[in-house]
């Protein structure tokens, strides 16, 4: 199975990827990972949907929405932040964006005057930091070494800092199967109750929602597309019901279902 996730080696995408396969390559954006599948050049690829503290990771939602792709697997992984440089002289904490607001605190408090700097990637922070005496990266410890050190460890907010992966495959490999599905939709309508209209097709099966989340459609100011994840499977037939019922009410718009799956979690 070839697999591409977010590089360089070491970041947390990857050791999010070492649960799907051993032939991993790396690209520098989720949407790059995305794109690099959608086009069959890769059997899966990983990417981050959503951290425990710092919500949704947009650029993945707005990627799977935009992309012909399957959902086929969810991946939970514990996160633990490390402040990774060369020694103490830096000036310039650099990291991937969802890293640096986890560790909001911790660097508000202890390195007030340092300069914050988003790259591509946790591990990507790590490599500049090694050349370059006068720069701090905020990634898993183990990407300690080779003139890296670890200045702290355990620097996130919460010590329950948990991040969602989901596994990505051609849109030929989405399966029916597994305990939970994701469903994109955009309505294109706009009246008073329609969020509550394309709900009660869950609630009145009984099917618990484990998240729904709006992004804008880019269409125009206040129009979004709902990303919704139920705890049922597309083999089920409250599930086809379900949808039934949210088509009838997307009708000017679309529904898409990316697949059902079934969560692993990692744990280190
Ligand atoms: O940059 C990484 O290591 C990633 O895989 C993205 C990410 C960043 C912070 C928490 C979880 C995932």
């Amino acid at each position: 199975m070839t697999v591409v996730t977010l590089g360089p080696e070491g970041t947390y995408s990857h050791r999010a990827a070492q649960a799907i396969g051993d032939d991993i390559d790396f690209r520098q954006s989720v949407t790059a990972i995305v794109d690099a599948v959608a086009s069959g050049e890769y059997d899966r690829g990983i990417i981050p949907i959503e951290n425990s503290i710092e919500g949704s990771v947009t650029e993945s939602l707005d990627a799977i929405a935009e992309y012909e792709i399957a959902i086929v697997s969810e991946v939970v992984t514990p996160i633990n932040h490390a402040l990774l440089a060369q020694g103490e002289d830096f000036e310039t904490i650099a990291s991937h964006s969802q890293a640096l607001a986890q560790c909001r605190s911790y660097l508000e408090e202890t390195y007030p005057d340092a300069t914050l700097e988003a790259v591509a990637s946790t591990a990507q922070s790590v490599e500049y930091a090694r050349e370059d005496p006068s720069m701090a990266g905020i990634a898993h410890p183990d990407n300690a070494g080779d003139g890296i050190e670890v200045i702290a460890d355990d620097i996130q907010e919460r010590s329950s800092n948990a991040t969602r992966f989901f596994a990505v495959a051609p849109a030929a490999d989405r399966s029916p199967g597994g305990g939970k599905t994701s469903i994109v939709a955009y309505p294109d309508v706009d009246y008073p109750g329609l969020l509550l209209e394309l709900l009660e097709p869950f609630a009145d099966r009984n099917i618990n929602l484990t998240r729904l989340e709006s992004r804008p459609s880019g269409e125009r100011l206040g129009d979004y597309v709902f990303h919704i994840d139920i705890e049922a499977g597309l083999y089920e037939s409250r599930t086809e019901e379900a949808l039934a019922d949210l088509e009838k009410l997307a009708e000017n718009g679309w529904v898409r279902r990316l697949g059902s799956y079934d969560t692993q979690h990692v744990v280190e």
